[in-house]
């Protein structure tokens, strides 16, 4: 087991990663205020592994409630939300109750919220099984549920006392799954860390093959980069941004298309390439960095281009996103692999270019 730390003063947590981690859940023990713990999970990971979590946490004393939500990133939404609130009041669970998230970033955003708005806040714990909930989102306190005007809209920022990463729950991910997730750990090498992206640039079939030291790796060193920018900038004031390289675009993308069309991976690597394309234009990147990015996400089995949804729409979408300040879109782009800026001066005939650029 792999242990990192989120340094938030008296609000730090660990980072457990390893094999067999769902076996151990001692681990969680120290971490829960009073023997009690509500799961959320969905209708596609509780039949694998809700019962060997719940088995495991009886047989140490804790009483379990749980709530099955349907799964898909459409049902991260209000109504959906409302299912947790309604078993936790069933279930006469207290402020003390622990809340634990058994799933991928769907399941963690919205336990995540529901743990910030339960009682104004009950404690909160991520077991992430997806590789893009390993890798980003079960890490940082970003929580939310989906507006159909815009992704993520309604939300809080909310850390989780502990996340445990168990390795070998990937086994039965399917392997668009495995791919979506890729974006975000190609995400890291991009914004902040060029030795990774190389590393990917080498290994990135090992990591495909689920060959379990390249996965570990590749998963340890997604979670230690956002640790340490979460560290820095909690509810992103500044370098945090960073982490939303592709997502301005991407967003639009799942929102334009209704959610769930394309995986949220999916948007953000094509969105990655329109961030990119337009770093470009700002003479920024050359046409050698272009192709090194695309060459990787296609490798991966990322798309590279969006949908075509028409460029106003694409702006239309993208003025909602959370950066925009004072109506003014502010974009994450590259001044080189490994580097990202927060640029808000870019031209719009720029940025139309880059999203025509770069749609089929
Ligand atoms: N909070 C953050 O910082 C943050 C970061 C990145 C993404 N996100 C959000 O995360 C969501 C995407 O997360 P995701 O990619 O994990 O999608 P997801 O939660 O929809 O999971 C993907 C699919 O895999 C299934 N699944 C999960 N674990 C499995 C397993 N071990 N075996 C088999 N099937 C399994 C799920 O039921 C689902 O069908 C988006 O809503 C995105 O906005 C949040
Ligand atoms: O943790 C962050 O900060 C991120 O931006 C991580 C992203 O991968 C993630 O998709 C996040 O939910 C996007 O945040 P949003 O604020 O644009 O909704
Ligand atoms: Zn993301």
């Amino acid at each position: 087991m792999h242990t990192l730390n989120v340094a938030l003063g008296e609000r730090s947590y660990p980072i457990h990663i390893g094999r067999g981690l769902l076996d151990r859940v001692r681990l969680i023990l120290p971490h829960l205020k009073t023997p009690r713990v509500a799961i959320v999970t969905n209708d596609v990971v509780g039949p694998l592994y809700l019962g060997k979590l719940r088995d495991a946490l009886e047989a140490q004393g804790i009483r379990v409630c749980q709530v099955v939500l349907p799964d898909g990133e459409a049902h991260k939404d209000w109504s959906t939300l409302n299912l947790v609130f309604d078993m936790l009041l069933e279930q006469r669970c207290e402020r003390s109750t622990t809340l634990i998230a058994l799933g991928g970033g769907v399941v963690g955003d919205m336990g995540g919220f529901a743990a910030a708005c339960y009682q104004r806040g009950m404690p909160f714990v991520q077991i992430p099984t997806t590789l893009l909930s390993q890798v980003d989102s079960s890490v940082g306190g970003k929580t939310a549920i989906n507006h159909p005007r815009g992704k993520n809209m309604i939300g809080a920022f909310y850390q989780p006392r502990l996340v445990l990463a168990d390795t070998d729950v990937l086994s039965t991910l399917p392997p668009r799954e495995l791919t979506a997730g890729l974006a975000e750990v190609i995400k890291y090498g991009l914004i902040r860390d060029p030795g990774f992206f190389e590393w990917l640039e080498s290994n990135i079939e090992r990591v495909l093959m689920r060959e379990p030291e390249a996965l570990a790796f590749a998963i340890e060193r997604s979670c230690a980069n956002k640790a340490e920018v979460v560290a820095a900038d909690e509810t992103e004031q500044g370098e945090r941004a960073l982490l939303n390289l592709g997502h301005t675009f991407g967003h639009a993308i799942e929102t334009g298309l209704g959610y769930g069309e394309w995986l949220h991976g999916e948007a953000i690597a094509a969105g990655t390439m329109m961030a990119a394309e337009l770093s470009r234009r700002l003479g920024w990147l050359a046409d050698a960095d272009i192709a090194r990015i695309e060459s990787l996400f296609i490798r991966a089995g990322l798309p590279t281009v969006g949908p075509v949804l028409g460029v106003e729409r694409y702006l239309e979408l993208m003025s909602h996103d959370k950066k925009v300040e004072a109506g003014r879109l502010r974009l994450v782009l590259l001044k080189a692999i490994g580097a990202a800026v927060v640029h808000g001066d870019a031209p719009q005939t720029d940025i139309a270019a880059a999203i025509e650029a770069r749609c089929r």
